[in-house]
C-alpha cells in the first residue's frame, strides 16, 4: 500500500507554505541565525494542543522573517511535493511584513511567486497555484489588504492567483465578520477556501456556509455528533461543498479524538467530495502519501477507492477546466504501470 500511495499522482488542494517546511529546509534557515534552538515539527504519533501548533508556525515565522527565507521554503517544499508525485499544488500563505528586514507584503507573496515561476521554469512534474490566507487573528482590516493585494497579483499573476483561504486560531474573533472581504474577492473572481468547524463554532457556521465557499477546510465538527447541527450538514451537502481532511493534523491537534472518529468517514459515506490533503506537513511530520496510506488503513480503502479520490481531486481545484483536463492525462499515462506493477485494474 505504501508503494501505492507514493506511485499514485496525487493532488494537495490545503498546504500552509510555513507549515509544510521540512527538517532540511529549517537546517539550513537555522544556519543563517544565531542561536535558535528549537523544536518545529511534532514527531509522529505525538499531540499537542492547536495552542502548541499555533506556537510552532510562530517559530518557523521567525526564520522566515525576510524574502530570500520565503523564497527558499517554498521552492523547496514545490519540489518536495514533486517529489511525492503530488502532479497538481495549491499552496496557501499568509502574507508578512517584518519591518527589520524591509520585507512587505508586496515582497513577500512576490517571492512565493518568483519560487513557483523558478520551478515551472526547471519543468518540474508539478503544477502550483496560490492562494492568499487570511489569518482570523488579524482583524478585517487585514483580510480587506489581503483581497486587495490578491487582485493586484492576479492582475500580474493570472494563472497563478486563485483564491483566498481563511486560516488562523479558530478560537480567536468572528468569521462573520470577513463576510464583506469574501464577496469582494468572489466579485473578482478569486475562489474561496475557508477553514470551517476545525473547532464547535455555532455562531459564525452557517452565515459561511451560505456564502458558499468553494472548499472547506477540515469542517470537523459540522455534523451533529462533533457538536455541528443537521443544517450544517444538509447545507454542505446542498451546495455540495468540497471538504478539505488532513487527518494528521486534526490527529496531532487533537480536533478529533481518534482517526476512527474522523469526519472523512462520515462525509465519504455519503460519497461526498472529500480531498485527502497534508495542511502542514512540515509541522506534523506527514507527506501527502502518508496521509492517503492513513486515510486506506483506517478507513479501509482499496487501491481503486485512492485512485478515485486522487483522481476525483482534480474536479475541486481551482484551476481553469482545460488545466484540469491535461492534468487528468497524468492518470491515464500512469494506469498501465501501475496495473501492471501491483496486479490490478484501475
Ligand atoms: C493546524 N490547523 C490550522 N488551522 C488554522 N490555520 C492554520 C492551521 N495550520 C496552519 N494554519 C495557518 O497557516 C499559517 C502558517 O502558514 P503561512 O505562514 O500562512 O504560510 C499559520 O500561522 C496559520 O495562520
Ligand atoms: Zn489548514
Amino acid at each position: 500500500m505504501e508503494e501505492f500511495c507514493k506511485m499514485l499522482p496525487k493532488v494537495e488542494l490545503h498546504a500552509h507554505i510555513n507549515g509544510s517546511v521540512s527538517e532540511s529546509t529549517i537546517e539550513k534557515l537555522v544556519a543563517t541565525k544565531q542561536k535558535l534552538d528549537h523544536q518545529f515539527s511534532f514527531k509522529k504519533g505525538s499531540t499537542a494542543t492547536l495552542k502548541e501548533c499555533f506556537e510552532k508556525f510562530r517559530l518557523i515565522h521567525q526564520l522566515t522573517d525576510n524574502v530570500d527565507a520565503v523564497y527558499q521554503v517554498t521552492y523547496d517544499v514545490i519540489q518536495e511535493f514533486c517529489d511525492d508525485n503530488v502532479r497538481y499544488l495549491e499552496l496557501r500563505s499568509t502574507p508578512r511584513e517584518v519591518t527589520e528586514t524591509g520585507m512587505t507584503k508586496e515582497l513577500y507573496v512576490d517571492a512565493v511567486l518568483r519560487a513557483i515561476r523558478d520551478c515551472e521554469a526547471e519543468n518540474l512534474d508539478i503544477e502550483v497555484k496560490l492562494l492568499l490566507a487570511i489569518d482570523r487573528r488579524n482583524g478585517v482590516q487585514v483580510g480587506q489588504d489581503t483581497v486587495k493585494l490578491a487582485q493586484k497579483f492576479r492582475e500580474s499573476h493570472p494563472d497563478l492567483v486563485v483564491g483566498i483561504d481563511l486560516s488562523g486560531d479558530p478560537s480567536v474573533g468572528d468569521g462573520r465578520d470577513f463576510i464583506p472581504v469574501f464577496k469582494e474577492a468572489k466579485d473578482f473572481g478569486l475562489k474561496l477556501a475557508l477553514h470551517l468547524c476545525e473547532v464547535p463554532a455555532l455562531q459564525e457556521t452557517m452565515d459561511l456556509l451560505c456564502l458558499p465557499p468553494d472548499r472547506i477546510g477540515h469542517g470537523t465538527c459540522l455534523h451533529p455528533e462533533a457538536g455541528g447541527t443537521q443544517e450544517f450538514v444538509d447545507t454542505v451537502l446542498t451546495h455540495k461543498t468540497p471538504l478539505e481532511l488532513c487527518l494528521t493534523s486534526n490527529l496531532i491537534g487533537q480536533t478529533v479524538p481518534d482517526l476512527d472518529n474522523h469526519q472523512f468517514k462520515f462525509w465519504y459515506e455519503k460519497q461526498h467530495p472529500c480531498i485527502i490533503c497534508t495542511d502542514d506537513k512540515g509541522v506534523f511530520s506527514t507527506s501527502l502519501t502518508e496521509e492517503y496510506q492513513l486515510a486506506a488503513v483506517t478507513f479501509d480503502l482499496s487501491p481503486n477507492d485512492l485512485w478515485r479520490l486522487s483522481l476525483d481531486s482534480m474536479n475541486y481545484a481551482f484551476c481553469e477546466e482545460h488545466l484540469k483536463e491535461k492534468l487528468r492525462e497524468k492518470w491515464k499515462a500512469a494506469k498501465p504501470g501501475m496495473e501492471k506493477q501491483f496486479n490490478l485494474k484501475l
